[in-house]
């Protein structure tokens, strides 16, 4: 096992004082590092993707586990901390310099590869609608691990009927297992951020034939969009959707959050 000095060591080293602008709050504890790394389960000699490595404490805790990174990071004054990981682990750790969300993750990667991430929530969960959304399933990635605000890891795992099911929830869950893999308290990271976190893992499951993407995504878009109305109501917007609800025989005065993530799937096959 390389030998690395402290993170907090490698932080005052290189100068890298956290950047609220850059969503920056590090991770310090090499016990929870570990932990976090071991979700997507046994990574020797497998590709892992990721985004926003900051000073590299979670780069870390995935190249002990035998991973071959790609991490991609905007921020240019963490890359020479993540340079000396490099070293210390070599052929292990490829570093991309940029923003995550104007990369093609498929093309960089080229093989099927493993989703790891603690990013601020802005880029988390647009990333995180990107990797789930499209036509194409299976995709490339084979399990998302990613740190969300704990509000928001328990949106994507809601289940129907909770006051945190919408959007989210269907997203992550018509053609995907998603869980709640493990919390973590706001004391962990440096600075502490306001709320406290969680980690999501997702993993593709089989999708629904007969059923695209981009209608499902329109029709929980209308639905959630006026959650207090009646579907009857907030489907109108989606040409075909009214005549759907009827001829699957559910009750057009129900309200969006009382339907199954199978009866959205059920209607957008219906819709066509
Ligand atoms: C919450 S910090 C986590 C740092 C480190 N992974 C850890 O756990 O200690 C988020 C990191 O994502 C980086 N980042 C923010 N937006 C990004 C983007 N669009 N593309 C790539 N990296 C980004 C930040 O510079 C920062 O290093």
């Amino acid at each position: 096992m390389a030998d690395l000095p402290p993170l907090r060591e490698v932080i005052a080293k290189h100068g890298l004082s956290a950047s609220k602008a850059l969503g920056q709050n590090f991770l310090f504890d090499a016990q929870l590092l570990d932990r976090i790394a071991a979700l997507p389960g046994d990574l020797q000699d497998r590709p892992v993707l990721e985004i926003g490595p900051g000073p590299g404490g979670l780069t870390r805790a995935l190249l002990k586990a035998g991973a071959r990174v790609t991490a991609i990071e905007m921020d240019r004054r963490c890359l020479p901390a993540l340079d000396d990981l490099a070293q210390a682990y070599p052929g292990q750790l490829r570093v991309i310099e940029g923003d995550a969300l104007k990369i093609d993750h498929n093309e960089l990667m080229g093989e099927p590869f493993a989703i790891v991430a603690n990013l601020p929530y802005n880029v988390g969960t647009a990333l995180f609608t990107r990797w789930l959304g499209g036509e194409g399933w299976p995709p490339q990635w084979t399990s998302l691990t990613l740190m969300f605000q704990l509000e928001v890891a328990q949106r994507i795992v809601a289940a129907t009927g909770s006051g945190a099911y919408g959007r989210l929830a269907v997203l992550a869950q018509w053609r995907s297992d998603a869980k709640l893999a493990m919390k973590v308290h706001r004391s962990a990271f440096t600075p502490p951020p306001k709320v406290m976190s969680a980690i999501v893992h997702v993993t593709p499951a089989e999708m629904p034939d007969g059923v695209s993407a981009r209608i499902l995504e329109r029709l929980t878009e209308a639905a959630f969009g006026q959650r207090r109305k009646m579907l009857r109501q907030s489907l109108k917007a989606v040409p075909g959707a009214v005549e759907a609800l009827e001829a699957l025989g559910i009750d057009p005065q129900r309200r969006a959050e009382t339907l199954a993530v199978g009866d959205f799937v059920a209607l957008a096959r219906a819709i066509g």
